[in-house]
């Protein structure tokens, strides 16, 4: 173990092999402190928040989920990600979500502002409110964003208070009060995850969206991938949210609602790789990772190596 970098979290340590030939270098070795004069890249920014899944009647725990996914990552191989920075963590003060909410979308406006990519590592799906609202105000110039969640729930739920059920309804209605189009596309919904409501309100607000049962094959991937071409084309930026309940129990347990169907990994992967090799991607976050119902920390793995995915397949096309 070594000693971690004046200025950077004591999470970012791992293996060394000094006595290795060859690029042994690893994320804790890459990863830098975001600072005001840092250009392009991806930020790691975390959002340390699971008031939105207690609010929804949830098992919270996801609070823990950036420190859990930057442990995960310290020891993955760097394998020719651009810059990695890690902008640390936004708290929720007790109740106050709209608050942390807030302070994300601020942060997420400032990486963006920056020329850098926000990889958020949630926290709850309320994430996805911050998130967005970052990208907003970052004034991209860019007209049509389209929205790209991975998740076996719609996430459109109304609620007398903001919580991890209901920012793509959030978004819907401040879309409406700006007169924006309101651009949702879902892979992985439940059947047996979401109600009636939610799959009328979907259907009303024209969300495009794959049940988990029709992503089960290679078949059901490509017509799947197919489909997702045409919205990318229409769009000008996309902002991917992963959701990591969308994948089966058995490969990530550590969430608030295991899916008992979920998108295998080795689907998730290619359809992520349609979205991100759009070249539109502007901003993404990872949610609902809980480290307290994880399973030997296979959930914050598997949460790590899709960031890590995210950052490599970047590389591709930023600085
Ligand atoms: N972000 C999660 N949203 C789901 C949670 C469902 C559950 O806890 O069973 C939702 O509100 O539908
Ligand atoms: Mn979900
Ligand atoms: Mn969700």
């Amino acid at each position: 173990m070594n000693a971690p970098a004046p200025g950077q979290p004591l999470v970012w340590q791992g293996r060394i092999d000094a006595e290795e030939t060859g690029v042994t270098t690893r994320w804790h070795q890459h990863v830098r402190p975001w600072h005001a004069q840092a250009r392009g890249g991806v930020a790691l920014l975390g959002f340390a928040c699971d008031e939105g899944v207690r609010r929804n009647g949830g098992r919270p725990g996801a609070a823990q989920g950036p420190t859990a996914l930057r442990q995960a990552l310290a020891n993955l191989p760097v394998l020719g990600e651009p810059t990695l920075w890690d902008s640390g963590d936004v708290t929720c003060e007790g109740r106050a979500l709209e608050a942390a909410q807030a302070t994300l979308a601020a942060r997420v406006a400032e990486v963006l502002a920056q020329g850098a990519f926000p990889l958020v590592l949630g926290g709850g799906h309320e994430v996805a409110w911050g998130t967005f609202q970052g990208i907003v105000q970052a004034e991209l110039k860019r007209q049509r964003l389209l929205i790209v969640n991975f998740d076996a729930h719609f996430d459109l739920r109304h609620a007398a208070q903001a919580n991890s059920g209901t920012p793509f309804r959030q978004i819907a209605q401040w879309c409406q009060a700006q007169g924006r189009p309101f651009d949702y596309h879902v892979l992985g919904i439940s059947r047996y995850a979401n109600t009636q409501a939610l799959f009328d309100r979907a259907h009303a607000l024209g969300v495009r969206y794959r049940l988990d049962e029709a992503l089960q094959t290679e078949t059901d991937v490509a017509a799947a991938r197919a489909a997702m071409q045409a919205d990318l084309a229409a769009c000008d930026a996309v902002y991917l949210t992963i959701c990591l309940d969308v994948l089966p129990a058995h490969q990530a347990p550590g969430v608030s609602a295991p899916a008992t169907l979920g998108v295998p990994l080795p689907w998730l992967i290619p359809l992520m790789d349609t979205v991100l090799m759009s070249g539109k991607v502007v901003a993404a976050d990872i949610a609902e990772l809980n480290p307290a119902l994880d399973r030997d920390g296979q959930t914050a793995r598997t949460g790590a190596r899709l960031a890590a995915h995210i950052a490599r397949t970047l590389s591709l096309q930023i600085a």
